[in-house]
């Protein structure tokens, strides 16, 4: 069915404007546009009137009074709806018209709401029904949507005999419509709490604060006048019935609306879920990436270390087999030298055998005139004596521009000229750094020529404590020295024992080295003496005995023990520097009491304790009544003192010393005992000048010119270190 729309000013309506249903009834019609003017502070108004053209109870033609409809029609609603603005409005307020033609009132009123976007509307509540929810049902989807568009909500207001029976909201789209319908039914306050959610700013004035309480008593009231009214009542119930009908109709239409919103929602969703798996897959894409680049990265390293594993074991191989070259050539090398030293041997033994002259195989030994001997000792002066021993009296003396020191033997232990010659060579063979040296002899004199040492005896040095005491550092090397001529001794072959060890016979040189004189003196004596050519000890009874064995006492012989004894007498004495009586027995019981100091000699200097208490249980034990107690000297005492040797022998302190010792020891040859310019180092560790270690070598010596112990080689290794430190010192 179609319609006519009249607008009388309505183009300035907007949404603030309160829209007032007006019927044919003109009472009623004055009742809203009463209540509406009292309740809205809204100051546009419009009036909007459904026309029935075909209605035989059309609004056309009656007037305010409810007259016959004329024949002007249309214009006659305006004059009457004019009426109306003219008696019922104040001024200030404005009013328009809105003049709908259409057979069905609902219809009308729902298009008017959906064209003019109406957003208050006041009515009756006790008209007939208008069924908007079947206008609604019968727009075309379009008007739907034009209507969604530009009808967010409308606020209806439902009057009844000058009061307001209910308010609804009319809506497509919004929950609110459940509560119209709760206000439209009137039972509960929760669903009147509601409504006052839904107030708008056209919300009348009295109904602004509208809560369930108020809503209740809104009930009640219309209840009440409604028992007063039964045609008002159940013209509400017909309303109500009507508006639940509408809304039931609206449902289906909300609940499509709701899934659509629900399904472009869940579109949206999972739009996003999409784009986050899309994301997601992008990630598992790039680690994947990244996981296989870390894999092939895994495996390249791994070859790597595979590759590395192979080549440490192939380094490995080649190092065992690298050592095992290198052992297999240090024993060729050895054997090579061993058979170089052995032709070495042999061409000397086919060149000595080659010469006519077998003595010159002999060291060559200087035999000194009575006269020379005369005149190296001016005449035997008294002051060229040095000391006067058992065994004859001491010169010192120059000889052929060497200084030398005289010993002249007793004429009662007279030889034949060729014995005391052959006791002389035999001695004269015997060389060692730390023995006396036989320069030469004198048969006709009966005197031996030996190198002078100016330093003096041990005894001396012991005896003079105060002055010049001799350093620790000294005095252990001085058993160093002994402990080295009495292994040289004990392992000649023949053994040599010297047999007379004491301080006196401890010589000490410019260099303070210990020199061992008096080498065989006891047995050249002796012999003439004892007819069996042992040695034998004269039974003298002073204090030179408390250096002879205990056990040579009993067995009347001389044995390498012997020295051993000696020598730890002598120890005992550079350790403590007391004199004999009790010193034993003193050094045991201090040892005993851990109180080593008690009896150690200070003015040696600081003594190392550790190492010193060592030495005093070594010479404790050397100084055993049985000499099967006492210790060896190689294995065991050499194995102490030899620690000492890069200590004591030379090194600072006592080096430093110009007073004590002009020339470093070890600048000095152990043979020729003179600071070397061609120092050579030999298979037993010692440095000796190259032309004196060679000479020792070639003729005929295999041993060690120091420890008289068989040298693993003959090799000379120049050492340059000392070379150079001896030419430092020169220039200083
Ligand atoms: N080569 C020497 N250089 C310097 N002084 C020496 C030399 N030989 C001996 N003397 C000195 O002569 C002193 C006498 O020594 P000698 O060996 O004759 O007798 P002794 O050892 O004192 O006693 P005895 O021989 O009766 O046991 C020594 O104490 C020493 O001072």
């Amino acid at each position: 069915m179609g319609s006519i729309v009249w607008g009388e000013g309505v183009e300035d309506a907007d949404a603030d404007t309160v829209y007032v249903a007006v019927g044919k009834n003109a009472q009623k019609s004055q009742q809203l546009l009463h209540w509406a003017l009292n309740n809205f502070s809204a100051k546009q108004f419009c009036l909007l009137h459904i026309h029935q053209p075909h209605s035989r109870n059309s609004f056309l033609g009656r007037n305010l009074s409810g007259v016959v409809p004329n024949e002007h029609g249309n214009q006659s609603v305006h004059e009457i709806l004019d009426q109306y603005i003219l008696t019922l409005v104040p001024e200030g307020v404005r009013v328009h018209k809105l003049l709908i033609e259409m057979d069905d009132i609902e219809k009308g009123i729902a298009k008017a709401i959906a064209q003019h976007s109406i957003r208050c509307l006041v009515m009756g509540a006790a008209g007939d029904g208008y069924n908007l929810g079947k206008l609604a049902k019968q727009e075309s989807e379009k008007a739907i949507f034009v209507r969604e568009q530009a009808l967010l909500s409308c606020n209806i207001w439902f009057i009844c005999n000058g009061s307001l029976i209910c308010t609804r909201i009319y809506s497509k789209h919004t929950s609110e419509v459940e509560t119209g319908r709760a206000l439209l039914v009137l039972n509960s306050n929760k669903e009147a709490k509601q409504s006052k959610k839904v107030k708008s700013e056209s919300t009348p004035d009295a109904l602004k604060y509208l809560d369930s309480d108020d809503m209740k008593e809104i009930k009640s009231g219309t209840s009440n006048h409604s028992l007063n009214s039964k045609w008002s009542f159940n013209n509400i119930m017909d309303r109500s019935k009507l508006a639940n009908l509408m809304f039931h109709e609206d449902e289906s239409f909300e609940s499509r609306y709701a899934m659509e919103i629900r399904r472009k929602e869940v579109e949206e969703q999972l739009a996003k879920a999409k784009q986050e798996v899309q994301k997601m897959k992008n990630e598992r894409d790039e680690m994947l990436d990244e996981l296989k680049m870390v894999q092939d990265h895994n495996l390249a390293l791994m070859n790597q270390i595979s590759e590395s594993h192979c080549t440490e074991t192939e380094l490995e191989e080649k190092i065992i087999s690298a050592v095992d070259l290198l052992i297999s050539f240090r024993e060729k090398r050895d054997r090579l030298r061993i058979e170089h030293a052995h032709a070495v041997r042999e061409v000397n033994m086919v060149g000595k055998i080659g010469k006519a002259d077998n003595s010159s195989y002999r060291v060559e030994f200087p035999a000194f005139s009575f006269m020379e001997i005369n005149e190296a000792t001016h005449d035997f002066d008294p002051s060229w004596k040095v000391g006067e021993g058992r065994y004859g009296s001491v010169y010192k003396g120059l000889l052929r521009n060497m200084h030398v020191a005289i010993k002249m033997l007793p004429s009662y232990g007279c030889q034949s000229l060729s014995e005391f010659q052959h006791q002389m060579e035999v001695l004269s063979r015997v060389r060692h750094p730390n023995l006396l040296t036989l320069i030469g002899s004198c048969a006709e004199s009966r005197s031996l020529v030996y190198e002078y040492l100016n330093n003096g005896s041990l005894e001396s040095h012991l005896a003079r404590k105060d002055k010049n005491p001799l350093p620790w550092q000294i005095r252990i090397s001085i058993a160093i020295d002994m402990c080295s001529a009495l292994i040289f001794l004990h392992s000649s072959e023949p053994c040599i024992i010297h047999g007379n060890l004491k301080p006196s016979k401890v010589l000490l040189d410019a260099n303070f080295v210990a020199k061992l004189s008096d080498l065989g003196i006891p047995s050249l004596v002796q012999q003439s003496l004892d007819s069996d050519g042992t040695s034998t000890i004269c039974n003298n009874p002073n204090e030179r005995l408390a250096y002879v064995d205990p056990e040579c006492f009993v067995t009347g012989k001389f044995t390498p023990e012997s020295d051993v004894y000696s020598f730890g007498v002598i120890l005992l004495q550079l350790l403590t520097g007391r004199p004999l009586s009790g010193l034993v027995r003193d050094m045991k019981c201090a040892l005993e009491k851990q109180n080593l100091k008690a009896v150690l000699d200070f003015t040696a200097g600081e003594w190392p304790l550790y190492q010193t208490e060592q030495l005093a249980y070594l010479a404790l034990r050397c100084c055993e009544k049985t000499w099967l107690n006492r210790p060896d000297l190689v294995s065991e005492i050499w194995s102490v003192l030899e620690p000492f040797k890069a200590t004591c022998i030379g090194t600072p302190p006592y080096l430093t010393s110009k007073k004590l010792r002009h020339v470093p020891s070890h600048f000095v040859c152990p043979i020729v005992q003179e600071v070397m310019e061609d120092p050579y180092i030999a298979a037993d560790g010692f440095t000796y000048e190259a032309e004196a270690i060679r000479g020792w070598l070639n003729s005929g010596h295999d041993t060690s010119p120091m420890t008289n112990l068989k040298l693993d080689h003959t090799d000379l290794v120049p050492n340059y270190a000392l070379h150079n430190a001896i030419l430092e010192w020169q220039q200083h």
